[in-house]
């Protein structure tokens, strides 16, 4: 079995940005290392590092995108949850041959250059799922 590495980010949905970064920083004491837009997923992230993991924020650029729907049907809140995986198309076939719901066959792009993909959460016991593969460790 291809390996999962660690829980590589918690991905929150909010409504704003900049004052839901305030809060971590002021409120919870870490940091926001960097903010970029990923047009492919509708949306607009921020990143603090948190040990070995990553607090994901995402506020949505389109009100037909994910983020804006998990918003509209559940009010702001941890929208998935990432790991990170050594081999992600292997994993991808790996889990398809397994019978897991896949929402996306094949890689896409990610925040920070990484490779995603996400499992159904109707497969996965009620959790959005996404994988990623980064070039560093
Ligand atoms: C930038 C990037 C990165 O890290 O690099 C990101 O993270 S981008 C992060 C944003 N991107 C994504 O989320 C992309 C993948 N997501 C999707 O394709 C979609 O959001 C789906 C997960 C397929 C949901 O689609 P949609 O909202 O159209 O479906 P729906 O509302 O009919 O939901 C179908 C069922 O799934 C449940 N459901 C929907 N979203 C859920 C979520 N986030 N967590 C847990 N359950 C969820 C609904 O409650 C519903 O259950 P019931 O039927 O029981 O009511
Ligand atoms: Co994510």
């Amino acid at each position: 079995m291809i390996p999962t590495k660690r829980v590589d980010h918690i991905g929150i949905a909010v409504k704003d940005l900049a004052t839901v970064i305030e809060f971590y920083e002021k409120v919870i004491g870490i940091k926001c290392t960097s903010i970029e837009e990923v047009p492919d997923q509708k949306v607009k992230v921020a990143f603090l590092p948190c040990g070995d993991s990553e607090i994901e924020l995402l506020e949505s650029t389109d009100p037909e995108g994910p983020v804006a729907k998990f918003i509209e049907k559940n009010g702001e809140g941890v929208q998935h949850i990432a790991f990170r995986v050594e081999d992600l198309p292997g994993k991808l076939a790996e889990l398809e041959a397994a019978g897991v719901r896949l929402i996306d066959k094949k890689p896409r792009r990610g925040a920070g250059g990484a490779d995603i993909a996400f499992l159904h959460p109707k497969g996965t016991h009620g959790v959005l799922l996404e994988l990623c593969q980064r070039d560093s460790e």
